[in-house]
């Protein structure tokens, strides 16, 4: 269970971008925040990856406020942010790719030699281009790999932000079903969409920003079916942008 409580943040001298967010992600949910552009909701993440350092509040990882710790320490203790694209080195192999992930453990070959085979068992993509260079995998596929590599230090959480950012329809789908994947590992998953009905669709909980600000959380299906929510802060892309 990840608590925020009363966060506050914001870049160098300008003003608070966060000012005072209070939502909880589940153990084990899949949570994702949406809310117009300029809202926070990347800031969310990068204070909770450690990137950015809270001005005030709390970030409780069960009951440890990680809140300014730095991103190794955050890392170590499983939360891992998977970046928002370039994510890959395109020369090197697929396997070679996931395999960074366990960098930080590097001279623990045998327990990674372990991880990366049951990696290689949930996405049988990675099984299946192993010995391919990165650069010929397609978007989707790609998003795939990052997943893969994210596991590669046993999560707790992983944080995922726009995900679907300049993937086509049938790669939201493979992207999604990877998504699940992870889940299904007991990783509690906290995403950042702008594609609003993609992320939502995925999820079991959102949670509308808007202005710093936690607006309204409930769960996944109902803030999809809510009309109000569609019109009033997506401009109705609830309905629009189905991938
Ligand atoms: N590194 C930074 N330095 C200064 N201001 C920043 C920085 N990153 C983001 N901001 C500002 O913080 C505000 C919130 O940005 P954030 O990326 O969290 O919004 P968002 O809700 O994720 O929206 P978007 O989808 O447009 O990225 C924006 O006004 C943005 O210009």
């Amino acid at each position: 269970m990840i608590t925020f409580k009363g966060l506050v943040a914001g870049y160098g001298r300008a003003g608070d971008i966060l000012r005072g967010v209070d939502f909880a992600v589940a153990e084990g949910s899949i949570t994702c925040i949406v809310g117009p552009n300029g809202a926070g909701k990347s800031t969310v993440l990068k204070t909770c990856s450690g990137l950015l350092r809270p001005r005030k509040g709390q970030i409780l990882l069960g009951s440890q406020d990680i809140g300014g710790l730095t991103p190794a320490a955050i890392l170590r203790l499983g939360v891992v942010q998977v970046p928002q694209h370039h994510g890959l080195f395109p020369t090197l192999t697929v396997r070679e790719n996931v395999q960074l992930g366990a960098y930080v453990n590097r001279r623990q070959r045998e327990r990674n030699r372990a991880r990366y085979e049951e990696i290689a068992q949930i996405f049988p993509l990675i099984a299946e281009r192993a010995n391919d260079r990165a650069a010929s995998l397609s978007g989707g596929q790609r998003r795939t790999v990052e997943f893969a590599r994210a596991l590669m230090l046993n999560p707790g959480v992983v944080l995922l932000d726009e995900p679907s950012l300049g993937l086509d329809p049938k790669a939201c789908r493979q992207l999604a079903s990877s998504v699940k994947a992870l889940n299904q590992q007991g990783v509690t998953v906290l995403i950042v969409e702008q594609n609003v009905r993609f992320g939502l669709s995925m999820a079991d909980n959102g949670v509308v920003l808007e202005g710093g600000r936690v607006l309204h959380t409930s769960g996944a299906a109902e803030l999809l079916a809510d009309p109000d929510m569609g019109a009033l802060f997506f401009g109705g892309t609830t309905r629009e942008t189905q991938p």
